[in-house]
């Protein structure tokens, strides 16, 4: 059963492509993942690592190999006729017809649905309102991006599906793609987002799931899936150290580099009140002292770096519940 809760819940879900075990290839496998109703949920991954595969799936655009998915508690490919007028999807690639203008391809989706924006709305919503008039096959790369999210927009969908919305957007355009995905989710939509850029899932996202080898690896929010990583702290001393035990500190790693120092520690609060303590002591001087958390970018890294994740049932935080 499907909690009012959730907009998304997927379990075991699989996807292969080819028929056959020896020719095929499962580029899902068996993965649990469950987004909540008004949440800004990210799917990020590597190239490859299966979250289109994914996306596709929920969006009930193809049909599991194995597992279960549900979208607003009914079934995204068996169900399509009474799921698709309440989710809007923005493609990787909209492909709409190009001799057709922005406003024609509008009014086409707006057909489609039930109680639909207004054309001019979803136009001003996207910054596309003086491009009405220009065919589509005219417009830059970054304008048919906007013009793919008017399309997932115009049906005021309940659940939007956002497949990397900003790869090709220019940072001011980006900007104002991401003001409204939040505006979006402060109305009460819930969206689902792959993205490349760690910092659009930095900037948006309430949680997140990292996808590698067709499995989820880490999910939680932005802070929970940083904990599992070492914080920095980076400093130059004032002469280069004759030995690198210099520095008394057993729960990090130091390393050096010339004068600069670099330590890598799970504990940042106590390493840094030991470093503190120390240079105190010692009377030295800490110059450009800099002590941070691990970013996003780097627990993503770390975690692409890790070797094949194992059997579906050993991987950890697969249902995206919060750890
Ligand atoms: N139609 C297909 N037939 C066979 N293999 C496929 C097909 N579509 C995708 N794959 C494979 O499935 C794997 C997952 O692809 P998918 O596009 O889901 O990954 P992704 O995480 O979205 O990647 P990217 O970030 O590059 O868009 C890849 O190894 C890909 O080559």
């Amino acid at each position: 059963m499907t909690s009012p809760l959730h907009a998304i819940r997927a379990s075991g879900l699989r996807r292969r492509y080819g028929s056959t075990a020896a020719h095929g290839f499962e580029a899902v496998r068996g993965l649990d993942l469950t987004v909540r109703r008004g949440e800004l949920f990210a799917l990020l991954g590597t190239n490859g690592a299966g979250k289109t595969s994914t996306m596709e799936l929920i969006e009930g655009l193809a049909q599991p190999t194995g597992g279960t998915v549900t979208v607003l508690g009914r079934d995204p490919y068996r169900e399509r006729a009474a799921i698709r007028p309440r989710i809007g999807i923005m493609l990787q690639e909209g492909g709409f017809p190009g001799d057709l203008t922005v406003a024609e391809t509008l009014r086409g989706w707006a057909g489609t649905s039930t109680t639909p924006r207004p054309v001019a709305e979803a136009l001003d919503l996207v910054g596309l309102a003086d491009r009405a008039a220009v065919r589509v096959k005219q417009l830059s790369g970054g304008e048919k991006r906007r013009l793919d999210l008017a399309v997932a927009l115009i049906g005021r969908p309940e659940v939007l599906f956002l497949d990397e919305p900003t790869t090709g957007l220019d940072p001011q355009a980006r900007a104002a793609v991401w003001q409204l995905v939040r505006e979006l989710r402060a109305a009460g939509t819930t969206v689902l987002l792959t993205t490349h850029y760690l910092e659009e899932a930095e900037e948006l996202a309430d949680r997140l799931a990292i996808m590698q080898r067709g499995l989820v690896v880490a999910s939680g929010t932005v802070a929970e899936v940083i904990a599992d990583q070492p914080a920095r702290i980076t400093f130059d001393l004032p002469a280069q150290p004759d030995s690198p035990t210099l520095l008394p500190l057993p729960e990090a790693e130091v390393g050096f580099a010339g004068r600069r120092v670099t330590i890598r520690t799970r504990q940042l609060q106590r390493t840094l009140t030991e470093l503190l303590c120390w240079a105190e002591q010692q009377q030295v001087e800490l110059a450009g002292l800099d002590a941070r958390s691990a970013s996003l970018e780097e627990a993503f890294l770390a975690i692409a770096a890790e070797p094949e994740h194992a059997a579906p049932a050993e991987s950890p935080a697969l249902t995206g519940a919060v750890r």
